[in-house]
């Protein structure tokens, strides 16, 4: 299946957000820390969920669907996801942490690499370890055993989205006080926070870096609305900005999203925060920036390629240093493609800012490339083929529709 984006279409209107993958995706991992009902409400319709569904499916827990709820409920009856799900998405590591404390035990396939890069889980296995676990590798899978893990101090040599959100979910059963320290500050770990408080959980500080675990001997069931994604909210500013237009972007917190309009604005777009929604405006040229991803609060590395298609038609030139993940520009191929002056360096892409792009045909190798060369497309002269649109689908529902709804002329076949 492609995407055939016919560019020049100056974006305007109204988008609505949806609740964030990167949050739904822990929180539907925690809500194996009880056989009590989980209800998650306004879920995203995006392949990932569907996947981590499937797998909680696999592992026995009953599942009901309706209209944009979920709702998950019943023992586990399994410790080990099958390969063949877990390998379509990498998050599926997440479940590691609750199945290890409710189970004692857990066995999953070890993630491997992706495209944008190696991707180790060795501070998650450290810090189970930390947490009285034994870890063993066999046949590619990784084993985690330890039947009631016990509470510890916990360092992250890196602030770790993954590795705080497990060790979280495997601290909250343990015995005793845990306390993680260097943790991520991301706003998706304080939802998963807030979601397992919501289950009777005491988790303290997420959203600083030392996160306090009081372990719990039980949790009960909850009903909970994740947040709205700030990386979707951010790709459609990026692309509402690309075309020279003016957006409302719906549902959102506009302060989860400071360091994206922070940026926006420094390249000359107007961008106007109110309790949840911002509006988007571009109505002169594209003013080079610099960028450096880092862990939040930072400039989120989740944007990186989204907004290097904005800057590839900048007037100078940029440099954009991404120092989260070491493989993150394989959409730079693509953007070359299509007319952008790109050079990388080591950790760090020079992006000499070109008069416009040409439509061609190009591939996304990885969600947010996915996004960034929609958005180069809807600037581009001309047409713009895009496939692996696979990728796409795992993190944005509805792309085509929404991208419609604001001027874009997308067809699928
Ligand atoms: C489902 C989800 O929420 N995914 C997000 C999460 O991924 P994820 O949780 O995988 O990202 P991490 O914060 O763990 O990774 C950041 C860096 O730490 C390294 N690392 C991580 C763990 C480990 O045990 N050892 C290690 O070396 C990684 O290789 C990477 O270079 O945060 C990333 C960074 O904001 C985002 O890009 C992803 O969209
Ligand atoms: C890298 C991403 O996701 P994941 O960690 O699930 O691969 C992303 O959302 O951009």
């Amino acid at each position: 299946m492609a995407m055939i984006i016919k560019g020049k279409k100056r974006l305007s209107g109204e988008v609505e957000i949806e609740s964030s993958k990167n949050a739904i995706l822990p929180i539907i991992a925690a809500s194996l820390l009880t056989d009590d009902e989980v209800r998650i409400r306004k879920v995203p319709n995006i392949k990932d969920v569907t996947t981590i569904m499937q797998i909680i499916k696999i592992l026995g827990k009953q599942v009901k669907e309706q209209e944009r709820q979920i709702i998950i409920s019943g023992k586990l009856m399994n410790h080990h996801p099958p390969y063949e799900l877990v390998r379509q998405m990498r998050a599926s590591i997440l479940l590691m942490g609750s199945i290890l404390s409710r189970e004692g035990k857990v066995r999953i396939s070890l993630p491997g690499g992706c495209a944008i890069g190696n991707r180790p889980i060795d501070l998650h296995l450290k810090g189970f370890h930390g947490l009285g676990a034994n870890i063993n590798f066999d046949n590619g899978d990784v084993i985690a055993k330890g039947r009631r893990l016990k509470g510890n101090h916990i360092y992250l040599d890196y602030p770790s989205v993954g590795a705080t959100e497990n060790l979280i979910m495997a601290a909250v059963l343990a015995q005793g006080d845990s306390y993680i320290e260097n943790a991520a500050l991301e706003p998706e770990i304080q939802d998963l926070a807030n979601f397992i408080n919501s289950m009777g959980g005491k988790v303290t500080g997420a959203g600083t870096n030392v996160i306090q675990i009081q372990g719990v001997s039980e949790l009960h069931g909850s009903d909970y609305t994740p947040i709205p994604d700030r990386i979707e909210a951010g790709t459609y500013m990026l692309a509402v900005a690309a075309t020279g237009g003016q957006a409302v972007i719906k549902n959102i917190i506009p302060e989860h999203l400071k360091a994206v309009s922070a940026k926006l604005e420094e390249t000359g777009v107007e961008i106007k925060e109110y309790d949840n929604h911002l509006t988007v405006k571009r109505d002169s040229y594209i003013k080079p920036v610099n960028i450096k991803t880092l862990p939040y609060p930072g400039f989120p590395t989740d944007m990186q390629a989204q907004f290097m298609s904005f800057l590839s038609c900048a007037r100078g030139s940029s440099i954009i240093s991404e120092s989260v993940f070491e493989n993150r520009y394989m959409h730079v191929q693509e953007l070359q493609r299509m007319g952008a002056e790109i050079k990388i360096e080591g950790r760090a892409a020079i992006i000499k800012g070109v008069k416009e792009l040409t439509g061609a045909q190009v591939k996304a190798s990885d969600l947010r490339a996915g996004a960034a060369l929609i958005i180069a497309g809807l600037t581009a002269d001309g047409s713009t083929i895009l496939t692996g649109m696979e990728h796409v689908e795992r993190g944005y529902e509805g792309i085509i529709t929404k991208l419609n709804a604001l001027g874009a002329n997308i067809t699928q076949n």
